[in-house]
């Protein structure tokens, strides 16, 4: 793979290679939150409230907004008095009715899992809240099923859009008492996204710039990357969910203990140890190259570890098994990143790394010569939408 180092910069390179402008779109993530908080408010979030607690609260909708799901999923907590689950797939689940809120997010307003969701919900009397851009089809739903609709910008790229998407479920789940200190937690949230987007800027060298040293590191590797937590288990989510959209890089994501105990098998296979065991490789040309044994090639592609850490908030098993993953991946060869989450409400913590990792997306799409604004194939899948 050819990595352009000097690409990261060179202002007039760094700029040709985000044709988008992807990364002012992702430095407004601090003012996204605060804005849409004051959208929801204003919208009458509020009013979804008036009825108590909820039984459940579902968050429909694909793409964005499943992070955002995680987001309110994060903000709720182990404690959360109820449940809030994603739901990302067609129709609503059979138990879902009158006691339960359903939270309806699109990026374009149009999505029809999201629409016939919402149809559904309205018919089963569940309280609505619809998040998603003005004058869309979901709009229209919303109204007619007398919900509070929060308005987003639609001309922002979804990828660039999870605050804006998320914020007014936060709002939501402080309302419906499923989540704590969550107004605080949501403007230190949007502090913490500014400061990154500070210390990430374009302009900033890549030896004092964190995002670009990260993406330097996860250049030419196949990543994985755990959480050590509820809220850093999100954010690794969160996190190959850009890679793959910006970057076009398939990642494993998962968290401590669970799946990252299974997944650890990879590190002694052929991107692991195996991998690192190998040398040579055949002939580079002709048909001999053709039969060479392929067995013996030497696989350049290496398995890197980001381990998303959560200092004070980790079970004591999974401090021990993450402090042991990082001898475990040394002994063969995987290198390791392990990065911190700061701040004291869940949401803060998730935003300090998600902040840095959709930055580091985009520098390492530019680093591999990736448009990170273009997304063919999922445009031609969308074309049976
Ligand atoms: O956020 P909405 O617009 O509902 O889209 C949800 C998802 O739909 C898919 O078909 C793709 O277009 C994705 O890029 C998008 O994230």
């Amino acid at each position: 793979m050819y990595v352009d180092e000097s690409v990261l910069d060179d202002p007039a390179r760094l700029a040709a290679a985000d044709p988008g402008d992807l990364l002012r779109e992702i430095a407004t993530s601090g003012r996204q939150v605060r804005e849409t908080w004051r959208l929801a408010e204003e919208a009458g979030v509020g009013r979804l409230g008036a009825d108590g607690r909820p039984r459940a609260v579902l968050v429909v909708g694909t793409g964005a907004a499943a992070g955002a799901a995680e987001v309110l999923a994060t903000a709720a907590g182990p404690t959360s008095p109820a449940p809030v689950i994603g739901h990302h797939d067609h129709g609503l689940p059979g138990w879902v009715g009158v006691a339960d809120v359903v939270l309806a997010v699109s990026g374009s307003g149009r999505s029809p899992l999201t629409l016939n969701a919402v149809e559904e919900a309205d018919r089963r009397g569940c309280r609505i809240l619809a998040v998603g851009p003005l004058g869309t089809p979901l709009h229209y739903l919303a109204d007619r099923a007398r919900a509070p609709f929060v308005a987003i910008d639609g001309s922002r790229p979804e990828r660039a859009s999870l605050w804006a998407l998320a914020t007014p479920l936060l709002a939501a789940g402080a309302t419906l008492g499923v989540c704590r200190d969550v107004a605080a937690g949501a403007e230190a949230a949007a502090a913490r996204l500014e400061e990154i987007a500070t210390r990430s800027r374009p302009s900033s060298e890549s030896f004092v710039n964190p995002a670009k040293l990260l993406a330097l590191e996860l250049a030419g590797t196949l990543p994985m990357i755990w959480g050590t937590s509820p809220a850093t288990a999100a954010a690794a989510s969160r996190a190959a969910t850009q890679l793959a959209v910006t970057a076009k890089y398939p990642v494993l994501h998962g968290g401590l203990p669970h799946p990252a105990i299974y997944q650890i098998a990879a590190f002694d296979g052929v991107f692991g140890a195996r991998g690192a065991a190998a040398t040579g490789g055949g002939d580079d040309d002709g048909l001999d190259d053709f039969f060479r044994d392929r067995v013996d090639d030497e696989l350049t592609t290496r398995l890197r570890l980001i381990l998303l850490r959560d200092p004070g908030n980790e079970h004591p098993d999974v401090t021990r098994r993450a402090d042991t993953v990082v001898s475990v991946a040394a002994e063969r060869g995987v290198g390791v990143t392990e990065l911190s989450a700061a701040g004291s409400h869940p949401v803060e913590r998730l935003a300090s790394l998600v902040g840095l990792l959709d930055y580091a997306s985009v520098y390492l799409a530019m680093l591999i010569g990736i448009d990170p604004s273009l997304e063919p194939a999922i445009h031609d899948l969308d074309r049976v939408r």
